[in-house]
């Protein structure tokens, strides 16, 4: 049971957030397994806005904010930044654009982002889109990305492998128990992972047409 202020807080998030309904679908999965290549190819084929925790988190660091430092140190060590200021910036993200259906890639990544996100805004995902990829073949993809990522170090690699396992992990168990989630294999290659993706969202998408040809 959530405390007053969660419920003052959801009232004022409810009504920031949801005078339209916002349709959120989480993408979850290990350090380099493919998530943020598969939203790019769900937002070209399906109009999703796509916001990656992570970039949002170094968008902050670039913009000279004064949680800058704190969430550099963080992401260098592999650690989660506390709840309160990514949800920020996620609630921020979602208010600036014009759309009403949302990819939040990375995000929740463990109990407390989850239930934080949860009690502030309300909002509960419509699925989890989880994409399982082996540890060896996720420490390949990050060791050859070349983005210039400050993480993407074998040393914070490890610990972001740690900090998958023992913290969100059991978010994508928590989701799974509720049925939420539809898990991809993502060892694949990028077209083929893509078609199992497709296969997913095409029944969210396909129009119901009446023998008059009219949309239902
Ligand atoms: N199916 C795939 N097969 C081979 N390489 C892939 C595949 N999907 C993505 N990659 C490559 O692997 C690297 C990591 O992919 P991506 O950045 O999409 O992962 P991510 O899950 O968003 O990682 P992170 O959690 O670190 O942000 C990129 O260089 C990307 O081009
Ligand atoms: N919910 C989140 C998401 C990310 N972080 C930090 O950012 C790092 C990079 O995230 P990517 O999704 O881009 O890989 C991650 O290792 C964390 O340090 C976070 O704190 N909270
Ligand atoms: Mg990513």
């Amino acid at each position: 049971m959530g405390t007053a202020v969660d419920a003052a807080n959801k009232v004022v998030n409810e009504s920031l957030l949801s005078e339209k309904k916002v349709t959120v679908i989480f993408v979850l999965g290990g350090p380099g397994s493919g998530k943020g290549t598969q939203c790019a190819n769900i937002v070209e084929n399906y109009g999703y806005t796509h916001l990656s925790a992570g970039d949002l988190l170094r968008a902050e660091i670039k913009s000279g904010s004064e949680n800058g430092t704190m969430i550099q140190n963080m992401i260098k060590e592999g650690k989660i930044v506390p709840s309160e200021v990514t949800i920020k910036l996620l609630q921020r993200a979602i208010q600036e654009t014009g759309n009403d259906k949302f990819l939040i890639d990375g995000f929740p990544r463990n109990e407390e982002n989850r239930a934080a996100f949860e009690s502030v805004t309300g909002i509960v995902p419509e699925f989890v889109l989880f994409f399982d990829c082996p540890e060896e073949e996720m420490e390949r993809r990050l060791l050859s990305r070349n983005q210039g990522r400050d993480d993407d170090n074998i040393e914070t690699i490890r610990k972001r492998f740690n900090v998958y396992m023992e913290s969100s992990l059991p978010v994508i168990e928590y989701y799974n128990a509720k049925g939420k989630v539809r898990k991809i294999d993502a060892v694949k290659p990028v077209e083929e992972v893509f078609e199992d993706v497709k296969a997913v969202f095409i029944p969210l998408h396909e129009k119901v047409v009446d023998s008059f040809g009219r949309i239902l």
